[in-house]
């Protein structure tokens, strides 16, 4: 009798969701199990849809909802959204519009499961294990904390996925990034996933899925594992993945559109034959210790730009690859920093707590902790964003709203909010800000505004001192 090939996590949910393997010439066609849908991307693909004379494909395996035009301040006075500009107002009623049409379910600024799409489709319990997932959003890759191979795409394969409930994709190659070891107090999965992209470098995952594994891994929530997964796509990877456990089954016990009663035991006894069998091997692999791992700060323009909270700036001289060192003097040029400076004590001017990556309760509680009894140094703006309708009210049911309000920070509505700064939030040219978003690119957070990335702990201990500062400092 033949052993079957052992198989690892990727591969599992590849060959179960193939319609047509890839040849030469052609790509795969893979199978969708959850399109989710946002303002940005989906537009034209909606335009063509109805250039065609095409309906949604599965309109019940489609979910759209507003995130990154919302403003995040409430209704005025007169009831109406203070939109950023014409541009964020069109796109939003764009949504509503295509989505009304096209019968699809929307989750429309100012109703009560409104969130960034990432956040919600795990709320929702619509992110399972083994399944496909795909959405016009790079930062798909935050589902694969659940064991769903999630990843981004653009607006005209959003297009095809409506349609047709499937895509064309070249088989990935797959990469193993092990973190064995134990976090100690103060650091954090934002601290894990920025050391990763920090040593594997912003191309390191380039081509590959990369299925994250070890004990550091294993302790995290389901939360923290959203954490690391969000920003594969920060190391280039196509996509990342945790191995479904004990963990993942009891979030989704509790979720609305999760499987219920018989279909439940049945999901759940499938999703066990998913992680990765002992003898799969990987075409590379990454190691990273957790137990000396320190609070990380990035420091440039990419989000591979990082060092611990503790460290100096690296200077390009010390770079022997001309182009690195050339996109380091540029960094670093841009972002005011001298080569061979301490982080530590530098001034800073905003402080954002939110987006896809660090604005689920656990965020918030850890940020809380951080402000509890303490106040908002006079010169910083501190912003708390939470990630959807249902983060804020579970945060507002254990008074962390009070804490940051009393702290001297803005509590506001969900969405991207100064992630991304297409809606009304955003820095000022030259300003510091101190993020817990994943991407620290030139005038991402507004025209000039530099961005140092880091977790939510060392965001708070940021904006309570007014310069970046070690939380390890002020925990208690
Ligand atoms: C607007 C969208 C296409 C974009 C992405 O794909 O990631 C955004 O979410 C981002 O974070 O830059
Ligand atoms: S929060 Fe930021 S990273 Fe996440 S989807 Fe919105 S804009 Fe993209």
């Amino acid at each position: 009798m033949n052993t079957p090939r052992p198989r690892n996590l990727f591969q599992k949910i590849w060959e179960s969701h193939l319609v047509q393997p890839e040849t030469a010439e052609l790509p795969a066609i893979l199978y969708v199990d959850l399109h989710l849908v946002h303002e940005v991307t989906s537009p034209q693909a909606f335009s063509q849809l109805r250039e065609r004379g095409l309906r949604v494909r599965r309109p019940e395996r489609t979910l759209a909802t507003m995130d990154h035009s919302t403003p995040t301040l409430p209704r005025d006075v007169r009831g109406h959204f203070p939109m950023a500009d014409a541009e964020a107002a069109a796109q939003l009623s764009q949504l509503e519009a295509n989505c009304r049409e096209f019968g699809v379910e929307l989750h429309a600024l100012g109703s009560e499961r409104q969130g960034i799409v990432h956040v919600i489709g795990p709320e929702f319990g619509l992110t399972l294990p083994g399944s496909t997932i795909v959405c016009g959003d790079s930062h798909t890759s935050t589902h694969g904390a659940f064991g769903a191979l999630a990843f981004g795409i653009g607006t005209s394969e959003v297009g095809h996925v409506l349609a047709t409930q499937c895509l064309l994709q070249r088989r990935p190659k797959t990469m193993e990034v092990r973190v064995e070891g134990r976090l100690r107090p103060g650091v954090s999965a934002k601290d894990i996933i920025l050391g990763i992209i920090a040593q594997m470098g912003v191309g390191g995952g380039t081509g590959h899925v990369i299925e994250y594994t070890g004990s550091a891994i294993r302790g995290l929530s389901m939360e923290e594992r959203m954490t690391v997964c969000n920003m594969s796509i920060e190391a280039g990877a196509r996509a990342g993945l945790i191995a479904p456990d004990d963990t993942t089954f009891e979030y989704l016990a509790r979720r609305p559109r999760a499987p219920q009663g018989e279909a439940w035991d049945r999901a759940v006894a499938h999703w066990r034959t998913l992680p990765s069998d002992p003898d799969a091997t990987y075409d590379a692999v990454v190691t990273l210790n957790a137990n000396t791992l320190e609070p990380m700060l990035t420091y440039g323009t990419h989000p591979g730009m990082g060092i611990p909270v503790t460290g100096t700036v690296p200077a390009p001289h010390q770079l022997t690859d001309a182009s690195a060192r050339d996109s380091l003097e540029r960094a670093l040029r841009y972002m005011g920093l001298t080569p061979g400076q301490r982080l530590l004590g530098q001034p800073i001017d905003v402080v954002f707590i939110g987006s896809c990556t660090n604005s689920r309760l656990s965020d918030l509680r850890a940020a809380a902790h951080v402000f509890r009894g303490r106040k908002v140094d006079s010169r910083v703006r501190a912003l708390v964003v939470p990630g959807s309708q249902e983060v804020k009210r579970a945060a507002e049911s254990e008074g962390l709203h009070d804490i940051f309000r009393q702290a001297g920070a803005e509590w506001r509505e969900p969405g991207c909010s100064m992630c991304i700064a297409m809606n009304g939030d955003q820095a000022r040219p030259g300003q510091y800000v101190v993020s817990t978003s994943n991407r620290n690119f030139e005038g991402r957070q507004g025209k000039g505004s530099r961005t140092f990335l880091a977790s939510p702990l060392t965001a708070a201990a940021a904006a309570i001192t007014g310069k970046v500062t070690d939380p390890r400092e002020l925990l208690r």
